[in-house]
């Protein structure tokens, strides 16, 4: 497992969903962190085909670290299947979505099945406590990240309060998992989520033509994104 990249500064690294390898070329050529391979035509964590995880990894994960969203399986015992699956593939993460409500042992079975690298991902909209943060940690997750369910136009921020963001990212920092933000982000929310010093920030939508996550990707606003983020570790450095 290739350990996400650490860069010279402190500042998040830019996760940017494709749907397909062209796309991961794409993505990892304009300089992404992370390249995540998602259906972006399948809700907000809709899983690919594992044969197209599998291309998207023989064409980029040599050069870039990779991970692939497992889905939002209905049951808790549908996540360690559905995990095992994408895991499977060689990406070096995988997400999943998770709920509070979730039992602790699917939990640990679900990282178990990612041979510890897993990333439990909740949605903005839901009612979960930030105890759900040690307790993914217990399970052998890798990392939590906040992303939006409904993409109807609304930001991370629309949902959630800068507080709440920062609270989440310090839970996760002191139980050390990788932590990640997303959510309808747009360059523009670079700065103010940057504050709060996740370990990444993730993109789809805002990164494609027109604005639209079902678009083709733009490396024009990926290469805008990764030089929002680049200023900020200068401005850090100087
Ligand atoms: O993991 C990040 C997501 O792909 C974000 O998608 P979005 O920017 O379209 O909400």
């Amino acid at each position: 497992m290739r350990p996400v990249p650490k860069p010279s500064t402190s500042r998040p690294q830019l996760l940017v969903s494709v749907r397909d390898a062209d796309e991961a070329s794409l993505a990892c050529a304009a300089g992404a962190d992370l390249v995540d391979a998602k259906d972006p035509a399948n809700g907000a964590l809709g899983a690919l085909p594992v044969d197209a995880v599998r291309a998207i990894v023989a064409r980029v994960g040599a050069s870039v670290t990779t991970s692939a969203v497992a889905g939002e399986p209905d049951t808790a015992s549908a996540l360690a299947p559905c995990v095992a699956a994408m895991a499977s593939t060689g990406v070096d993460y995988v997400k999943v979505a998770v709920r509070s409500e979730h039992p602790d042992a699917a939990l640990a079975e679900a990282a178990e099945a990612a041979g510890g690298r897993l990333i439990g991902v909740l949605f903005a909209g839901d009612v979960f406590g930030l105890n759900i943060v040690p307790r993914l940690a217990a399970a052998g997750f890798r990392g939590a990240m906040i992303d939006t369910r409904s993409k109807d136009g609304r930001r991370l921020g629309d949902l959630l309060l800068p507080d709440d963001l920062a609270a989440f990212v310090a839970a996760c920092h002191a139980h050390g998992l990788l932590s990640g933000l997303a959510g309808s982000l747009d360059v523009d929310d670079i700065p103010a989520l940057a504050a709060h010093a996740p370990g990444y920030l993730g993109f789809r939508g805002g990164l494609c033509r027109n604005g639209d996550r079902r678009n083709a990707l733009d490396p024009l606003r990926v290469n805008a994104a990764l030089e929002a983020l680049r200023a900020l570790g200068r401005r850090d450095a100087a």
